[in-house]
């Protein structure tokens, strides 16, 4: 069954219509899901399609199954969502823990089920100990896994992320790591990146875009055998070969479309 699948998305974006996506179609079946491509590919554009911030002009999409497109199934969909958008900022002057109740409030978390969801989440993080510090106070590192913890109140079905560790140290990327698997256990997750690092780390199955067209769909190790050959362990060197060898179209993809 499909996690996820596109059909023929097209969106056109400013004055000059540029088209971030065009005619995107793509079908991916693992929960742990990279959208990985050079800057201006479309996959931001894609991440506000999928979360539901910005309508496709056209083209459709699915989720587990569920087509996202009358207003009772984007409703549907909505509540099952957790969003984590590249310019996350949470409320400094509130702490950790209050932020996290006020976003259980905005998702309509059942009162009594409030406690529950924030420790859990905190938890999840590796940030329980900072539970009542302000989010001011927190590191880069902390405030990135602060915004997963948020995605992951009121047990989503399906987590959206866009580049999630743009700009973390491979320290806190680790720390970070971590999380995600946590946040996964129980989530469909997506997630936009650049780093060929996260995609052996926290992906099962590659989504390469280029000029908002689909390039390759497959699992990591198929987008790694792509570079040095067949049988090639899985690395970020082989992961990064295997993606340029895709975008610069060295073998034929049946993906491609
Ligand atoms: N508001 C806008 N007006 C006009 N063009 C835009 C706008 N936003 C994005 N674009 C263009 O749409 C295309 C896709 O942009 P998008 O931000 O989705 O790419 P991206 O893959 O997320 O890039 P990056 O990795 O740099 O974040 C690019 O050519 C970009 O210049």
């Amino acid at each position: 069954m499909s996690s996820l699948a596109t059909s023929h998305l097209r969106k056109s974006l400013g004055r000059r219509r540029v088209p971030a996506l065009d005619g995107l179609t793509f079908t991916a079946t693992s929960r742990r899901i990279a959208v990985l491509g050079p800057n201006g590919a479309g996959k931001t554009t894609l991440f506000r399609v999928l979360a539901t911030l910005a309508d496709a002009d056209e083209g459709s999409f699915s989720v587990a199954g569920q087509g996202v497109a009358t207003p009772a199934e984007v409703e549907a969909y909505r509540r099952s969502l957790g969003v984590l958008p590249q310019s996350f900022s949470a409320l400094g002057s509130y702490s950790c823990a209050e932020f996290l109740e006020y976003v259980c409030w905005l998702k309509k978390v059942p009162r009594s089920s409030v406690p529950e969801n924030v420790a859990r989440a905190l938890r999840a993080v590796d940030l329980e100990d900072r539970r009542d510090d302000r989010v001011r106070t927190l590191s880069g590192g902390m405030r990135r896994r602060l915004g997963l913890a948020q995605t992951m109140l009121g047990d989503p079905d399906v987590i959206l992320m866009d580049e999630p560790t743009a700009g973390l140290d491979p320290e806190q990327r680790d720390r970070f790591a971590g999380a995600f698997e946590r946040a996964a256990e129980t989530a469909l997750v997506v997630f936009t990146t650049h780093i060929s690092v996260d995609v052996v780390n926290l992906a099962q199955e590659v989504v390469v875009l280029s000029e908002g067209r689909l390039r390759f769909v497959g699992t990591v190790d198929e987008l790694a055998a792509r570079g040095p050959g067949p049988g090639a362990p899985v690395s970020s060197e082989s992961v990064d070969a295997g993606y340029i060898a895709v975008l610069r179209g060295d073998r034929s993809d049946p993906g491609d479309g």
